[in-house]
């Protein structure tokens, strides 16, 4: 049944972009929907089997207060492991205030639980936007929804006071507060990680322009009727550099490693950290960005993640790392990360990550 959802009409003039699903997956539940519409099928080889036993001990958990004492040397190979072996981790002992944290999370449930055209008036195809409400990644290229309402909010360089939600109350200030204890927490761990690679600790960042930039994404995950028939989000990688996930205590993110997907457990007061596509670039291969999704399972409360991405500007040059390069060769061309911005947004993800477009011919 799946396998034909390409074929199905959405509106008179058959786009998404004038189709009622704009209005997000919380809308169709508050309407009582009791058998999901045929477009938010996914193809018979992406259903996920929700009563499959999933291995969810595995993803290292890094306690970062080490890196403040003598185990520190410890921590910062746990975390080269991490990113090597899997391109995931999850840190306790982060430093991000658990007041912060809470507070962020109750802004981002009051915004996905207000009245749908309150939160369509921030609705916007348009990534420029300081920050907008939406449901569906692609317009153009997408023929197959996910179960997510997102709202994607720019953080640094920071917008102008206007550019923060004034609604629901108390947005902004939490919103802001959250970003400034996450860049610090990511300055961190590029640090860390930079180190992992036996380079100064300054050099990952350094490659990331002037001062990377910061946007969050608010991901709402309401229960679905038909839970084994769609997917949260589709199977992807982060274009960007670092990506700081906060997910409540519902299950629901996969990462795919070698052949099989595991669970990233939820664990309190922690943060899920993945790599991404341009750290690959620059570790040259030796961290990695791996496909991650995340499944809406059984059950009648909603999920939700704040992806906080870490990207370089759009006009720094990324390449692998000189340094790195003198026993290997470099497996990525040099690109601007506008080229991979570009390039992401021009196909649907679909599994495959952005990094394809850049690998160099394998020469051995
Ligand atoms: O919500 C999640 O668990 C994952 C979200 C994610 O991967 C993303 O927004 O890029
Ligand atoms: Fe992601």
């Amino acid at each position: 049944m799946g396998d034909n959802v390409v074929a199905v009409k959405i509106t008179e003039d058959n786009t998404l972009r004038n189709s009622k699903y704009v209005k997000g997956v919380q809308y169709l539940v508050e309407n009582g929907v009791k058998q999901i519409p045929d477009v938010y099928i996914q193809p018979p080889h992406q259903l996920v089997n929700l009563t499959k036993f999933v291995r969810s001990n595995e993803i290292p958990v890094i306690d970062l207060a080490g890196l403040n004492d003598d185990s520190r040397s410890g921590v910062l190979a746990g975390i080269k492991n991490a990113c090597d072996r899997w391109g995931f981790f999850q840190v306790i002992n982060h430093g991000v205030p658990v007041r912060v944290v809470e507070q962020m999370m109750d802004v981002a449930r009051r915004f996905h639980e207000l009245p749908t055209e309150e939160k369509m008036v921030h609705y916007s195809a348009y990534p420029s936007e300081p920050h907008r409400f939406q449901t569906i990644f692609n317009l153009e290229k997408q023929t197959v929804l996910e179960w997510r309402d997102n709202l994607e909010q720019k953080c640094y360089p920071p917008p102008e006071d206007d550019n923060w939600l004034k609604n629901p109350i108390g947005y902004r200030d939490a919103a802001m507060d959250y970003s400034r204890e996450v860049r610090k927490l990511a300055k961190v761990l590029l640090a860390a990680m930079s180190e992992g690679l036996n380079l100064s600790s300054d050099a990952l960042e350094k490659c990331l322009g002037d001062e990377f930039t910061q946007i969050f994404l608010i991901n709402y995950y309401p229960p679905c009727p038909n839970p084994e028939l769609v997917l949260g989000v589709n199977s992807h990688s982060d274009r960007g550099a670092l990506t700081v996930l906060l997910q409540d205590e519902i299950r629901g993110l996969e990462v795919f490693n070698e052949g099989n997907w595991f669970e990233v457990k939820p664990l309190a007061n922690a943060f899920v950290i993945n790599v991404g596509d341009e750290t690959e670039v620059l570790s040259n291969g030796i961290y990695k960005s791996v496909a991650h999704r995340a499944i809406r399972k059984i059950g009648d409360v909603a999920r939700i993640t704040i992806a906080s991405f870490c990207n370089p500007t759009l006009e720094a040059k990324i390449g692998p790392i000189a340094e790195l390069t003198e026993v290997n060769p470099p497996l990525y061309k040099e690109h601007h990360f506008s080229d991979m911005v570009r390039y992401v947004r021009s196909r649907y993800y679909d599994g495959k990550s952005g990094l394809d477009n850049f690998k160099l011919p394998n020469k051995s």
